[in-house]
């Protein structure tokens, strides 16, 4: 197993589970919880514009998300950035819906001066994000994944990012180095706020290897991919997904995480 492998990361995450912030939405709150628990990290849903930078001081990662905004949260999210950046701890933006409403491309683009290390959205809204025309309804996708690879890599190299564009595949470029990762499962975008969880995911494995975010990054997307693959064999349908992934996050270890690992660079 590489050192830097999605199974070495993982296998790290569990030796020394970091604290995670999120300033999530109210549909994803709890499994996005659930999802970091299963994984072995430690989750904070923590908002508040009163405590939401201290916290970022304790915390190894923040993760933002606009699912389901109001004007309050966004001065906890500002603050929080700030405390995470001032600490030069990593920080993951997710901008739902963000070509929805003026407030949300407001949001995200108030959000974006804060030079997030990450950002995760599906494939939709990462072709907006670049100024691209997308088919995107509120927050649901409706772009190949395909499609967003260009767009993640101009965003990449204007914010000085990550970018990850998640769909049937996952794309994830630095603006240079690019991968895909394949795997996950039909029954993904039908449980709600999996993306929002996978973005919190992404922020757990960029507090255990800061050094190289775009690695950090891929072996979330895999942790998903495989977790996925696996909680979909004997899944019926959204329900039983849903109980089941969580089941088949907390059964995989880092060398069977390698093993069914399908990452290509591109
Ligand atoms: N058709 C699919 N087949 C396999 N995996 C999928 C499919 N669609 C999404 N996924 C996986 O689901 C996870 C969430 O990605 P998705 O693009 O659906 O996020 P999202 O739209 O932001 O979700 P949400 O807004 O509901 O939180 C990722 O791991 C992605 O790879
Ligand atoms: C359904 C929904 N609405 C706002 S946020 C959210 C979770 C999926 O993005
Ligand atoms: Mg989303």
């Amino acid at each position: 197993m590489q050192q830097t492998s999605p199974g070495s990361l993982l296998t790290a995450l569990r030796a020394d589970p970091p604290l995670v912030q999120n300033i999530t939405n109210f549909v994803a709150m709890n499994i996005a919880a659930n999802v970091l628990l299963a994984a072995g990290a430690s989750p904070a849903m923590v908002h508040a514009e009163e405590e939401a930078s201290e916290f970022a001081g304790i915390a190894r990662a923040l993760t933002i998300n606009i699912g389901t905004l109001s004007a309050g949260w966004m001065k906890g999210m500002h603050s929080a950035a700030d405390a995470a950046n001032r600490a030069g701890k990593p920080w993951v933006l997710d901008p739902v819906a963000h070509y929805a409403t003026n407030f949300r491309r407001q949001a995200v683009d108030a959000l974006l001066a804060h030079r997030p290390t990450i950002i995760r959205g599906n494939a939709s809204e990462i072709i907006a994000l670049a100024g691209g025309t997308n088919r995107g309804q509120g927050v649901d996708s409706r772009d190949p994944v395909e499609q967003a690879q260009s767009s993640a890599r101009i965003l990449a190299k204007a914010h000085g990012a990550v970018v990850a564009a998640t769909g049937e595949i996952d794309f994830v470029t630095d603006g240079e180095r690019a991968f895909v990762i394949e795997g996950g499962s039909r029954f993904m975008p039908a449980v709600t706020a999996l993306g929002c969880s996978l973005t919190c995911l992404v922020g757990a494995l960029a507090a255990v290897f800061p050094t190289d975010p775009l690695v950090s990054s891929v072996a979330a997307l895999t942790i998903f991919a495989v977790a996925g693959e696996n909680a979909a064999r004997q899944a019926d349908g959204p329900g039983s997904f849903a109980w089941r992934f969580l089941d088949a996050l907390s059964a995989l270890d880092g060398p069977t995480l390698d093993r069914q690992a399908r990452i290509r660079a591109a």
